[in-house]
């Protein structure tokens, strides 16, 4: 066993995991129609069209500072768009269960609050019965084969569980669609690369779709079913790329020459948006 921080290991993680199907149709989850956003004088988006498939997860790479975050958050309903329209296979994001990870999962977990109670908030907000919320994270964090004292509180935890209670958290609404804005940007580099393990054991086990922001150009890929690269503001889709490689990914997956060839193709796309400035 490879020990880590705190009672997780890589071993539980590296166990091969049976990639659920997709949803056979691929009709989009997400469409998004003429978004238009500004903020002062600066035009982030400018009739923005995109689709998100369903069941898939999406890295949103792009230029500093080009409009990752405002796009998730507009998605996510966290800031208004200033026109256009975000469905979710045809409804509204108030109809629908969706979940959001920060990057800051030291201001995103309640202090005072046990993991266990930290991930049972939100059910509690629903007004679902205690024992049944207990229940349904109980079984959640069986079935995700997490391995974590429950009973321990924020301050008892390393960065990593704590960005795990989080994601759980947004798990147990079971969320149709999960954003995720740079969730691993604060940890350090052996719990990152644990925590991307987690990462897409979760998305394999949930078939959830997710989108993720991300600022370093090997996790977008490795984590991705698609690439959305950004152009620099007003964004538009520079290219939005397919990521062929097959799940379980691993270390073995990132010298593999596919990936390689889609990483490099994501590269030059990105540098040719740079230079656009
Ligand atoms: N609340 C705000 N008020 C004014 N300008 C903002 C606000 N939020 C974002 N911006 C600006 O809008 C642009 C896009 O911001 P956003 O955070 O979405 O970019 P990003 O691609 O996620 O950035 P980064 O690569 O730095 O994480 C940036 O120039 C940013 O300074």
């Amino acid at each position: 066993m490879t020990p880590l921080q705190d009672g997780l290991s890589f071993e539980h993680v590296s166990q091969r995991v049976e990639r659920l199907p997709l949803a056979a149709d691929r009709r989009p989850h997400v469409t998004i129609r003429g978004l238009s956003k500004r903020f002062d004088n600066t035009v982030i988006y400018d009739k923005f069209d995109l689709d998100i498939p369903r069941g898939e997860l999406i890295s949103i790479f792009g230029p500093n500072g080009c409009g990752k975050s405002t796009l998730i958050n507009i998605i996510a309903g966290l800031i208004p768009a200033d026109a256009g329209q975000v469905l979710f296979d045809g409804m509204l994001l108030k109809e629908i269960k969706f979940g959001y990870v920060f990057q800051n999962y030291r201001e995103a977990l309640f202090p005072w609050l046990t993991a266990l109670d930290n991930i049972c908030y939100p059910l509690k907000m629903m007004k679902v019965p205690n024992d049944e919320r207990r229940a349904r994270t109980e079984k959640l964090v069986a079935r995700l084969g997490i391995k974590l004292n429950l009973g321990l509180f924020p301050y008892q935890m390393s960065g990593g569980q704590q960005q795990l209670v989080s994601i759980m958290r947004a798990l147990v609404v079971e969320p149709e669609i999960l954003f995720l804005d740079e969730p691993f940007s604060a940890l350090d580099y052996e719990m990152t690369l644990f925590m991307r393990e987690q990462l897409q054991r979760l998305f394999m086990e949930s078939g959830t779709t997710m989108v993720l922001v991300s600022h370093d150009l090997e996790e977008a890929v490795y984590l991705a079913d698609r690439v959305l690269l950004l152009s620099r503001y007003p964004a538009r889709v520079a290219d939005f790329t397919p990521v062929a490689a097959p799940r379980p990914r691993g270390l073995s997956t990132l010298s593999e020459p596919e990936f390689v060839r889609t990483k490099a193709h994501c590269l030059n796309v990105f540098q040719r948006e740079v230079r656009r400035s």
